[in-house]
């Protein structure tokens, strides 16, 4: 049992005004590199008033070991020692350390999303919904689609553990070591920036990590427009926080600093490792690049605490060695995906149609992982639900993003265009604009494609399909698609899969009446449909990659062509398939898996079972998930 009572009182952390000599901020001169007692870099420095430093923790944890023999003593020198606290003795920096803090919270508390007003917008706290975050990397191809790569998630069993933002530096009780970089990947839209935001909001509002003095956000987006100045880390921080102005470089130097660098995929700077160029003094001006791989080195501020997130493709940049913990963010457990949109609307009628609606589109539910995608169909779907458009809801991705289309162009018409047309210079002061997610690059893409087909642009055609696109005998849509498919599909990465999706889906006659003139005249004749439809099913999948040939089944159910769930089904029931063992095991992790789906399932004709085989099928069958209805099993 541990007790208190053989305890002297605790060492004292205090935010009281200390004794007259300590009364001052302390200077970094006085300041050591290293720590007394683990002689390594030191962190979360503090002094005692003998004047030797340690990391926090050391000092602490010496004193709980030592405390019941009733000294709360120096290591060094023996001297009964009361500690100070960094960068809490100095009453005119903490002064500005709290303005700075209210000025990151009134920054923070709000979300612009989409077409949303700036400073207007909704509350985070209201809306954000936990996102699952672990450690490591899943290791999927950086090079893949990112859309596929959702798809491939949704089939892995979620079972790493998860971390919240806000923990993000705090190592496993297992794992004994500090965390000082942090490297956080996640494929676009997944919610990087969401949880930066996050984890910045609770620090300001006093919640969490309130070890740390100050947080410095410098997205890469940002810093990308003065990556030809020069610059010291003290002018760099007045530059993005002029909160901070009044803060000395002493003043920084014993502060626990904490950096946040969103968005590295958008960095122009290159970020060059293995410059031996050492700046380790915060008033030392020099390049950005320089200054920053200082600073994730440790050369400059060593305990100081560094938050970089990337998309996967970019986040090779980052010298591995340089970084304590790699985490991922995995969007949304299917949990998850639910409380968002129960977040989202206080109308519950409203939010369980939507949720419901979800469940019934596989397509939707799998992009509903990726928070950017819960985003767009709540948008959508809220726009439905309240206007008189109360007609179908949207089911595949063509649909949702169609009507996407519809609610923005509304949105900006209101925005930009009420009460008056934009000046061509009041168009120039908002030059940079980006695309909330790549999926809707990819949508116009499709649009912008499928209108030159039927405005017959020979030249962006020919551009596209190259010596493929031979139009003097007026290709039909049936034969243009085809040509457009055989080329998606002799991609290695599968960068036209989506769209190759959307333009399959702009062929139903449902979409083209949504975008009206955007897509000019078109010809959707059933028998043409029909004809699209039996190129798709007719594809010689052959020597294609699986991915590939899976996307022909998304063509088709854009097109929402039932036949092929029905044969995916038949397919699937497993009649007339040689079950090897490795087969039964997929099999019986269906019957086990939670939710289960699998129940009804025939056998009968899979001759060759093995002892193995059967084995692992009737552990599916024991399972308390299992939902087996109907077994047509094997005749002797
Ligand atoms: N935790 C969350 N709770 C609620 N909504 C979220 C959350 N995370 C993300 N979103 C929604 O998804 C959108 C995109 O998220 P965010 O900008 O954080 O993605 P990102 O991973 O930084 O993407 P990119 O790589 O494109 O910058 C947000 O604008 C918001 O609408």
């Amino acid at each position: 049992m541990k007790s208190d009572q053989s305890k002297l009182d605790p060492p004292l952390f205090s935010n009281e005004p200390e004794p007259s000599d300590t009364k001052r901020g302390v200077s970094a001169e006085e300041q050591p590199s290293c720590c007394a007692r683990c002689q390594d870099v030191l962190k979360d420095p503090v002094s005692t008033s003998c004047g030797h430093w340690f990391c926090r923790q050391c000092i602490s944890s010496y004193w709980d070991q030592s405390a019941p023999s009733g000294h709360s003593s120096c290591t060094q020198c023996g001297d009964r020692s009361r500690t100070i606290s960094c960068g809490q003795t100095d009453v005119g920096l903490q002064e500005v350390l709290q303005e700075h803090k209210m000025s990151l919270r009134r920054r923070c508390e709000h979300v612009t999303e989409g077409s949303d007003e700036p400073g207007g917008g909704t509350l985070l706290n209201r809306i954000y919904t936990e996102l699952y975050i672990t450690e490591g990397h899943s290791g999927e191809a950086d090079t893949q689609h990112e859309v596929m790569q959702l798809e491939k998630a949704s089939k892995k069993s979620l079972h790493d553990t998860p971390i919240r933002c806000q923990d993000i530096f705090k190592a496993f009780p297992e794992q004994q070591r500090a965390i000082r970089v942090v490297l956080t990947n996640g494929v676009a839209g997944i919610g990087k920036t969401f949880s930066a935001q996050k984890f910045t909001l609770d620090w300001a509002e006093g919640q969490e990590n309130q070890d740390v003095s100050v947080v410095v956000v410098l997205p890469f987006r940002e810093l990308n427009l003065i990556r030809d100045e020069q610059h010291s880390l003290l002018t760099l921080l007045h530059v993005f926080h002029p909160t901070l102005q009044k803060v000395t470089a002493e003043q920084l130097a014993v502060c626990k600093l904490l950096f946040i660098f969103d968005g590295l995929d958008e960095s122009r700077l290159s970020l060059v490792f293995t410059n031996r160029k050492v700046v380790s003094d915060v008033s030392q001006k020099s390049s950005l690049n320089i200054l920053l791989v200082n600073l994730m080195e440790g050369n400059l501020l060593p305990s100081a605490l560094i938050w970089i997130t990337s998309r996967p493709a970019a986040a090779n940049q980052i010298t591995p060695t340089c970084v304590d913990r790699l985490t991922e963010v995995r969007g949304f457990t299917d949990r998850q995906k639910e409380e968002y949109f129960r977040r989202r609307f206080s109308d519950e009628e409203h939010s369980s149609t939507i949720i419901s609606h979800m469940k019934t589109s596989r397509n939707l539910h799998i992009m509903c992982r990726l928070p950017v995608f819960c985003w767009i169909t709540a948008a959508v779907l809220e726009h439905m639900l309240t206007t008189e458009q109360r007609g179908e809801l949207p089911k595949s991705l063509t649909d949702m993003f169609s009507h996407f289309l519809l609610v923005q162009t509304q949105k900006k018409k209101n925005k930009y265009h009420e009460g008056h047309e934009m000046s061509p210079q009041e168009l120039m002061e908002k030059p940079v604009y980006c695309f909330v997610h790549l999926s809707i690059q990819e949508f116009l893409a499709a649009v912008y494609m499928f209108h030159c087909y039927t405005n017959r642009n020979q030249k962006v055609l020919q551009d596209f399909l190259g010596k493929d696109w031979q139009d003097e005998n007026g290709d039909t849509l049936d034969v243009f698609l085809n040509k457009v498919m055989e080329k998606s599909l002799r991609s290695e990465n599968g960068h036209l899969d989506l769209f190759v999706r959307f333009l399959h889906g702009l062929c139903l006659e449902s979409n083209q009446r949504l975008l009206g003139g955007l897509l000019g005249q078109t010809e959707n004749r059933p028998e043409m449909i029909q004809r699209v439809i039996n190129n798709l099913k007719e594809m010689n999948s052959y020597e294609m990659s699986p991915d590939r040939s899976i996307n022909i089944f998304h063509c088709l159910m854009e097109m929402k062509d039932l036949s092929v769930h029905q044969e995916i089904q038949e397919f699937l029931q497993l009649y007339n398939c040689e079950l090897s063992e490795s087969h039964c095991e997929v099999v019986a992790s269906a019957l086990k898996s939670n939710p289960s789906h699998l129940t009804d399932l025939d056998l009968s004709r899979s001759i060759n079972l093995q002892d193995s085989g059967v084995k692992h099928l009737s552990a599916g069958l024991q399972s308390p998930n299992c939902k087996l209805e109907t077994l047509r099993s094997v005749h002797c």
